[in-house]
């Protein structure tokens, strides 16, 4: 069950699952238990989810899960700034695959904002999350630079949005790839999650998170920011 050759500090665990159907599975069984106690403690739950391509199963299994959804938030680390109408748009990928049947009863707080500029719409996006209540689950995903979110290595903003310490919830990233302009949570705001998990699909992602275990400075891979904290982490080959 555990991720063999990898040294994970002692705060971190880590699971290793058959393939992508039992990962989807796995997570979506740890996220939703989590999310019913928020609601049985607190009466109401927050979960942070990240885009990209692999969550897609994630989401499906997690949508057909027993939960009061109408008592969940539902929020992104991350987006890509494109209209929600968009094929690449992380909102609009959830809509389609976990706000289905019941979880449609969720509340979604996105982050895509209509501005002049991406600053702007980080600014706007940054007042909308000052209403998200605190976050319960964090699921992260990792490229294999070692971003996270859309905390990526080189670029502009990234000492700001890696701050422990910062009090921008919001800010605009530039990612290498297209669509480049990023609207990402920052470090601050994700690390306060109660409980964060990570899932990586492929012997790809496991060598970068064997680097980025290995060396030192965040903001050459800002995964390691989340290595320094209480993480379990889920991958498959
Ligand atoms: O919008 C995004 O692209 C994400 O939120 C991003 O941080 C993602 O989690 C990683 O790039 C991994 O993506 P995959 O899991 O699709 O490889």
């Amino acid at each position: 069950m555990t991720i063999s050759n990898l040294d994970l500090p002692v705060q971190t665990l880590g699971f290793s699952l058959g393939d992508a159907e039992q990962l989807a599975g796995e997570l979506a069984l740890t996220v939703s238990n989590a999310l019913r106690s928020a609601i049985a403690e607190r009466g109401a739950a927050t979960l942070v989810v990240s885009g990209g391509r692999s969550p897609i199963a994630f989401f499906e299994r997690l949508a057909q899960q027993e939960l009061d959804w109408a008592k969940v938030t539902v929020s992104l680390a991350d987006e890509r700034w494109v209209p929600v109408s968009h094929p690449d748009s992380n909102e609009g990928l959830l809509r389609r695959h976990l706000l289905q049947g019941p979880a449609a009863a969720a509340r979604l707080v996105g982050l895509y904002q209509s501005a002049a500029s991406l600053e702007q719409a980080a600014e706007r996006a940054d007042a909308v999350l000052a209403e998200l209540p605190p976050i319960d689950v964090l699921v992260l995903g990792m490229g294999e630079d070692g971003h996270t979110a859309s905390l990526f290595p080189d670029s502009p903003n990234l000492q700001q949005a890696l701050d422990p310490r910062g009090t921008r919830r919001c800010l605009p990233m530039q990612a290498p790839t297209v669509p480049r302009q990023r609207l990402s949570m920052s470090l601050s705001l994700l690390a306060s999650a109660r409980l964060t998990l990570l899932a990586l699909h492929g012997r790809g992602k496991l060598a970068t998170l064997n680097q980025a275990l290995a060396g030192e400075p965040y903001e050459a891979m800002p995964i390691r920011a989340f290595l320094a904290r209480p993480l379990e982490i889920y991958w498959c080959p």
